[in-house]
């Protein structure tokens, strides 16, 4: 076999080190061509027919090869040396974890307890192969080699230091990926912790749909776009007809089953991109639309109060029985481009609770609309 020259040694060290920079900088894809790149370079430089790296699992229990390279016409191994067991290669695994090494000149001179390995070297036609760990951190986190199938070769200081080398690069990169991973892992979780804490925090926990704060937000944001395109924007309150008493002769948790449904109605009903239905707070409702007219208001406020008492939802104890009933106060108002938006949602709000007022005081199951 050829022995290295010192113009090998110092071009493979300087290629090495070019590697290593770039390595250092590299995105994770180019982390996958420069490791490539890496055993590619060892196995051109030591003389191999093949050079790999290998991962094993957190617990040092199975092994998969990740990345593999073949003089010219030797057979690639990479597909069936996946999912390797410390079942299926005992000896080899115990050298990994306990040398974090593995240098064999002659496959012949294997111990008798490694018949498993000298089987699986005979299948691989290799003659010679050296195995230095990826160890980060005091952990073994895999292992870069090399097999001669040629002939023997016996592995010198030289072979071993520099394949040592090689090695710490793979380790260190590896380890920088692993964390590049989790440090993706963790940020996806954030995102998605943050994502729910969002809907949380402007969702009503019981009914599932947008809650006060939401209706404050919206309000804001819909008396701006009907001050600038000049549109009309009408609010409506809705309230539960004697809710106390169905709570009383019900139960708690029948009326909880009352909201829901109520709010599953008017929302199924109110479903332009526009329209916007809340919790206002207990059994009380609000509905913001965009609209030209307090008409078209009146029309949709009619259908919602239509449809809850469609619901068919038994109420003895109400004076507008059987049914669970609602009752409606609205406002419609087109703000000029110069109203303030504070004092215009005040107004919203405050006008279509005195309609609500009205309606509650005219026998309830009603609409009133200022
Ligand atoms: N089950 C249940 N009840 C609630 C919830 N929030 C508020 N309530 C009840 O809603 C009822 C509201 O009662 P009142 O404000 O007296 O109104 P009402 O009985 O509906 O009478 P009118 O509105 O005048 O027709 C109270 O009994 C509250 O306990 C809730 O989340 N679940």
């Amino acid at each position: 076999m050829k022995a290295h020259n010192n113009n090998d040694s110092d071009s493979f060290d300087q290629l090495l080190s070019q590697l290593s920079t770039r390595l250092i900088n590299s995105e994770p894809d180019e982390t996958q061509s420069c490791t490539a790149e890496v055993i590619a370079a060892f196995g051109h430089y030591v003389n191999a027919d093949r050079c790999y790296v290998f991962e094993f699992d957190p617990e040092i229990q199975r092994m998969n090869n990740t990345h593999e390279w073949v003089r010219n016409d030797f057979s690639a191994h990479i597909d069936d040396l996946q999912n390797i067991s410390a079942g299926d290669l005992p000896f080899f695994f115990n050298q990994m974890r306990n040398n974090f090494r593995f240098i064999i000149d002659d496959v012949e001179t294997l111990p008798k307890d490694a018949s498993n390995e000298y089987a699986e070297f005979q299948r691989e036609s290799i003659k010679s192969v050296i195995c230095i760990g990826l160890v980060a951190h005091q952990k073994l986190l895999g292992f870069v080699g090399c097999d001669m199938i040629r002939q023997k070769h016996r592995w010198t200081q030289e072979d071993i230091q520099r394949l040592s080398l090689v090695s710490d690069m793979l380790a260190n990169s590896l380890e920088r990926q692993n964390t590049y991973q989790k440090l993706i892992e963790t940020q996806r979780q954030l995102e998605e912790a943050n994502l729910k804490l969002q809907a949380q925090a402007t969702q009503d926990g019981l009914t599932a749909i947008a809650n006060r704060r939401a209706l404050d937000e919206k309000l804001e944001s819909e008396v701006k776009r009907a001050k600038r395109q000049r549109t009309g924007i009408a609010v409506l309150l809705i309230d539960i007809d004697h809710f106390k008493p169905y709570n009383d002769y019900y139960g708690h948790l029948k009326g909880d089953a009352v909201l829901r449904s109520v709010a599953e109605c008017l929302s199924n009903i109110m479903q332009r991109s526009t329209d916007f239905v809340a919790r206002y707070g207990g059994e009380e409702f609000a509905v913001v639309m965009s609209t030209d007219s307090a008409w078209q208001a009146l029309r949709k406020a009619n259908e919602l109060l239509d449809a809850i008492e469609s619901l068919e939802i038994e109420h003895k104890k109400s004076s507008t029985e059987p049914y669970v009933t609602v009752s409606i106060g609205g406002y419609f108002e087109q703000p000029s481009i110069d109203s303030d938006i504070p004092n215009a949602i005040k107004r919203l709000l405050d006008n279509a609770d005195k309609g609500l007022y009205q309606a509650k005081s005219d026998g309830r199951n009603c609409i009133r609309f200022r």
